[in-house]
């Protein structure tokens, strides 16, 4: 699915507008239906709804919002921030639509406001993507009362408050909804961790814009949904045999850190590879023997830790990092592979804290690698960033300048393209945000590099299949039991 900027969405509502066509208000009455329709399914119409109405096109949608809930047996009380004089046109119209059912209480000032029973469902729909700044003056004190509130809020669209494609700064009165319900496309500020507490869960209402539109317009923002995901699979022909499936070779481990390289291992062979080699420190020979029966294993001279490498000749691609540490013969090592591998090639962990300490090796890089840093390493690997757009740009750069594929691990891990695009995941939970979990994601995108999907396509499945084997696992025991090796034994093909 695309994300489109705030001005792309007007153009898409202008498109429709022209080419379906539709007029403005029956468009705005579609996205309300669509609103209503998602809200209802959540909430039974016993419970009141105060809706909070800004003099936009946001708050034209919340009027008819409010027209349409009622219509639905719904209690529902009306408010309108007078931030301006005047009203939007489509606004005005269903001022009107409406003022023969309801008498809207304007708001002027806090005093203005009325109290509300805890049990009332508060809809938000003051400002939407017509956000020009910061909110401030009456608009910015009716958040921060709204705030205040036990209430539960839903946002119309996206938060009022929020911009939907640029940074907030610390202290802008935003609303902090337990829910957004928005049109069309997912806004690029609900991928962003920053700015979990003023999306909530989110749901995409469709409202019919114009596919034409969306299909012909280009955007670097694209989120990975299973649609998107499944299309990626290639499916296994009957006649397949292992040789079929590439050979991974996966360079991991140290003393104490041997469940790392187990981990995996374990993904790995879970992900469809046709063959698995180990390279792994002396130390660890029976523990992978023991734990990974299916796996070979190649063994380094040193007994501690990895000091060289095998022949590379016959594997079809490569996992550097997990549990590796970073003795300097490991970190010769690492350079020997960067400078002699023809094989596609993935580098987690200590291998990316290798390259954010000798920064000579990133000009080795070959073009397509792929890495998979979390916020600290890819922190470490650029340097810091003050907000979280900031460092998606940051991210964009280093895979332009490199020419790699940059996973940047987190809730909706964003796969960052070397071209600049970016893939936000769609799955995954909080009960994935425990040790081993990283390396798991690892041995699934070896495998699919081994089995000849494109280090573009192996990122961005490797990172949905994983993700959807942790939501597997955390229905099946809640997130806080989660470890790692559920993530690896959940996943499924
Ligand atoms: N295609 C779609 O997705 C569809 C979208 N639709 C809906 O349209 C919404 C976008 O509507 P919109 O463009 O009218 O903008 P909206 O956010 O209501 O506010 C603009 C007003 O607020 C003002 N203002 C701005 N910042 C302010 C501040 N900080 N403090 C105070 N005031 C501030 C601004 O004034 P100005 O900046 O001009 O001074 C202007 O008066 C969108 O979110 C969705 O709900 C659907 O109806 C149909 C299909
Ligand atoms: N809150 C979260 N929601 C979804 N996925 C998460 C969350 N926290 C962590 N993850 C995922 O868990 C993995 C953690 O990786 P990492 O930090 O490298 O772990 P480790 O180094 O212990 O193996 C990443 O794939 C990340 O996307
Ligand atoms: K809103």
């Amino acid at each position: 699915m695309k994300i489109f900027s705030t001005e792309q969405i007007r153009e898409a509502d202008r498109y429709t507008i022209t080419h379906e066509p539709i007029s403005s208000l029956d468009l705005m009455e579609r996205a309300s239906q669509a609103f209503v329709r998602c809200f209802c399914d959540q909430f039974v119409n016993t419970r009141p709804v105060g809706i909070f109405c800004g003099k936009g096109n946001n708050g034209g949608d919340g009027l008819a919002i409010a027209r349409l809930l009622s219509e639905r047996g719904y209690q529902v009380q009306v408010f309108i921030v007078e931030h301006t004089e005047t009203g939007s046109a489509d606004f005005q119209e269903n001022y009107e639509r409406l003022k023969n059912h309801h008498s809207p209480i304007h708001i002027h000032a806090t005093n203005d406001l009325p109290a509300l029973s805890p049990k009332t469902i508060i809809v938000d729909a003051i400002l939407g993507s017509g956000l020009s700044r910061p909110a401030e003056g009456l608009v910015a004190a009716v958040i921060n009362s709204i705030n205040d509130l036990p209430n539960k809020i839903i946002s119309v669209d996206i938060a009022s408050g929020l911009f939907a494609d640029k940074s907030n700064q610390d202290g802008n009165p935003i609303i902090k909804p337990s829910c957004t319900i928005s049109f069309q496309f997912p806004k690029l500020a609900f991928l962003l961790p920053q700015n979990a507490e003023y999306t909530g869960n989110w749901h995409i209402a469709d409202i019919g814009l114009h596919q034409d539109y969306i299909r012909n317009t280009a955007t670097p923002y694209y989120f990975t949904d299973k649609a998107a995901a499944e299309k990626l699979i290639i499916p296994r022909k009957k006649f397949s045999h292992k040789g079929t499936f590439g050979h991974a070779l996966v360079i991991a481990g140290s003393y104490g850190k041997m469940g790392a390289a187990v981990l995996s291992a374990k993904a790995c062979l879970r992900s469809g590879v046709g063959l698995l080699s180990m390279h792994i420190p002396e130390c660890g020979y029976e523990i992978m023997q023991i734990s990974n029966p299916e796996a070979m294993v190649t063994v380094d001279n040193n007994a501690r830790y990895i000091t060289n490498l095998p022949d590379l000749s016959t594997y079809s691609a490569i996992g550097v990092g997990p549990g590796l540490g970073k003795e300097k013969e490991t970190i010769l090592m690492l350079e020997k592979l960067l400078d002699t591998t023809q094989s596609p090639l993935i580098i987690d962990a200590d291998a990316l804290n290798i390259l954010s300490e000798n920064p000579h090796l990133l000009d080795k890089l070959p073009a397509n690698t792929i890495l998979t840093p979390h916020p600290k390493e890819f922190q470490r690997l650029t340097g810091s960033s003050s907000n979280e757009f900031e460092r998606l740009e940051l991210a964009r750069n280093f895979a332009g300048k490199y020419k790699v594929v940059v996973c940047l691990k987190g809730a909706n891990t964003a796969v960052v393209l070397p071209n600049r695009d970016v893939h936000f995941n769609s799955t995954g939970n909080a009960g994935m945000a425990t040790g081993g979990t990283g390396d798991v994601l690892t041995g699934i995108i070896t495998a699919l590099l081994a089995q000849g999907y494109t280090p573009q396509n192996a990122a961005i499945l490797g990172v949905y299949q994983h993700g959807l084997a942790g939501d597997k696992a955390a229905q099946a025991r809640g997130m806080s039991a989660l470890i790692a090796s559920d993530v690896a034994e959940n996943l499924s093909w």
